[in-house]
């Protein structure tokens, strides 16, 4: 359970707020206009953006001051943050040891990442030689070597066609569903709230507002919900 307790994350003349409970294994979608701070509350959560009060709390145990790399939470950017030089292999192998010196365990268990997000013939390659698809597998085999118990994705697959992008999403899905890790999507799609999410967290006014039900609250939009989804 993440408890996200009175935070408040000042950036500037901008303020965002959020009070909330996350479920484990629980999908949320986080949805609202552009400049609302989607960004910035998941920034928050992954500890790249501080906090000027509140407490994350997560299983009793307090982050709000914890590195980004100690936190329970691995985050998947737009841009997939592939390093070019480096093998398919070292990329994803970076979600276990910076350092790269890998154990041989540690080195199956990037294999078996790799060929779960089908690219198990692809390992040697630099990211530059791969398509926009294969990347986006790559980063998401670094995600799961990591094996946090959340998944944070920033508008995930934007760069890619829609039929792409639903395969990927589609794979998140099957990946966090296997792992158990709970997951935190921005997205300004509908269709992939509706495809992805149990739970929609709106964020505009200011405010992160506590999750509900995606199916329920997309059938049933408030108006400021409404007016975002036009
Ligand atoms: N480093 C910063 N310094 C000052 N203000 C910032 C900084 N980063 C973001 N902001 C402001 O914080 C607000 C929220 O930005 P954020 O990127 O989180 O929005 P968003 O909902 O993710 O938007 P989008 O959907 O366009 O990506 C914006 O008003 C933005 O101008």
């Amino acid at each position: 359970m993440l408890r996200l307790e009175g935070l408040e994350i000042v950036q500037g003349a901008f303020t965002l707020r959020a009070d909330m409970t996350l479920e484990q294994g629980r999908k949320y979608a986080v949805i609202g206009p552009s400049g609302a701070g989607k960004s910035t509350l998941l920034g928050a959560l992954c500890g790249f953006v501080p906090l000027a009060a509140g407490r994350i709390v997560w299983n009793g145990q307090d982050l709000t001051g914890a590195d980004p790399g100690a936190r329970p939470m691995t985050m998947l950017f737009q841009d997939n943050n592939l390093f070019p030089h480096l093998k398919v292999l070292q990329n994803v192998g970076l979600g276990l040891r910076p350092d790269m010196r890998l154990d041989p365990a540690q080195k199956a268990r990037v294999r078996e990442a790799l060929e779960r997000v089908g690219l198990a013939d692809q390992m040697a390659k630099k990211p530059g030689t791969l398509s926009g698809g294969q990347q986006s597998r790559a980063a998401l085999a670094r995600v799961l070597v990591q094996a946090r118990p959340w998944v944070l994705l920033d508008e995930p697959f934007a760069a890619l066609g829609p039929a792409l992008r639903n395969e990927m999403l589609e794979l998140v899905r099957e990946l966090v569903s296997e792992t158990g890790a709970g997951l935190i999507m921005v997205t300004h799609a509908p269709d992939d709230v509706r495809r992805i999410a149990d739970e929609v967290i709106f964020v505009g006014s200011g405010r992160a507002e506590a999750p509900q039900p995606a199916a329920e609250l997309m059938d049933n939009p408030p108006p400021e919900l409404k007016a975002y989804l036009g």
